[in-house]
């Protein structure tokens, strides 16, 4: 078994996002990748709003509506924006259109509720000294071939704000990720010079959503040659700090790129009531007594 030893705490407390390959075992992958599969078979596109995902400001991204507001504690299909003709249908299998599905996976599915919630992930929050971390927006990210859409730059603590930020991402390979079919890419130490200065909210009477600035300071931006190409094995977690800039390319290869993530949040800290994922049903899972 991976051991998170003060080695890795450091590496990763200084460069902002860390891969430890072999975290999962290859039965654990192929268990989580079955069960991205069935859940990708069972999508029933019949009463679907057609909502696509988009992290950028899109008016094409309908990421406002209550499909995605509500999502929470669901288990919810987003498409990839390009997969919907102008007739409003696909242009695609729904297999193929599917960009996403979250965001309650952690909560719902035995499987990725085992994978969110164990005593391997409670080592790493109690390494990094979280004190009663909350586990949300868990997710799988698909990027089929051709069709998979690039994440644009972004700090993961800008959309689940905490006072002050607090969030983590673990982010499971549950296929090999390279360059080619849109790895993650972040920009090392980031997480130490960019605060957060613009936070993804839900507009007044939760009509819709909208990126906010918070701070009038600049911070520097990075030059696109300061991304660094995470390429990492099946089975690889990768940690990846809320302040810390990371993107992904889209895939134009013929691999899918098959992940899992979930982040954790400090439950002692102060969570954000303009953040668009809010615990409207129940309260967030703790890590630590679940
Ligand atoms: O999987 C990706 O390409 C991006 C995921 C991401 O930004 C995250 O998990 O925080
Ligand atoms: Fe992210």
């Amino acid at each position: 078994m991976i051991v998170f030893t003060s080695e890795l705490c450091d590496q990763f407390k200084r460069d902002g996002c860390l891969a430890i390959p072999g975290f999962l075992t290859s039965d654990e992958v192929k268990e989580m990748r079955n069960e991205a599969q069935r859940l990708l078979d069972e999508f029933d596109i019949e009463g679907h709003p057609m909502t696509t995902f988009a992290t950028e400001e899109s008016p094409k991204g309908h990421v406002g509506d209550q499909y995605f507001l509500e999502s929470e504690d669901k288990v919810r299909y987003f498409l990839e924006e390009g997969a919907i003709g102008p007739d409003g249908r696909l242009t695609m299998s729904k297999e193929h259109a599917v960009n996403k599905i979250g965001h309650g996976l952690h909560d719902l599915i035995p499987v990725f509720a085992k994978a969110s919630v164990n005593d391997r992930v409670r080592a790493i929050a109690r390494a990094l000294e979280y004190k009663d971390p909350m586990v949300l927006q868990s997710m799988l990210i698909f990027k089929q071939p051709k069709i998979g859409g690039a994440v644009p730059c972004h700090q993961d603590s800008s959309f689940l704000y905490t006072d002050p930020p607090s969030a983590l991402g673990f982010w499971f390979a549950l296929e090999d990720c390279k360059t080619t079919n849109g790895c993650l890419e972040f920009v090392s130490r980031s997480h130490l010079i960019t605060p957060i200065t613009s936070r993804f909210v839900v507009k007044e009477g939760r009509t819709g959503t909208e990126f906010v600035p918070i701070s009038d300071v600049k911070p520097p931006e990075p030059d696109p040659s300061e991304f660094k190409a995470i390429e990492v094995p099946a089975g690889t977690l990768v940690l990846i700090h809320g302040s810390v800039l990371h993107r992904s390319a889209p895939n134009l290869s013929d691999s899918s790129r098959y992940i899992y993530t979930f982040h954790i949040i400090e439950g002692t800290y102060k969570y954000d009531e303009r953040n668009w994922l809010q615990p409207r049903t129940k309260p967030f899972t703790r890590l630590y007594t679940e």
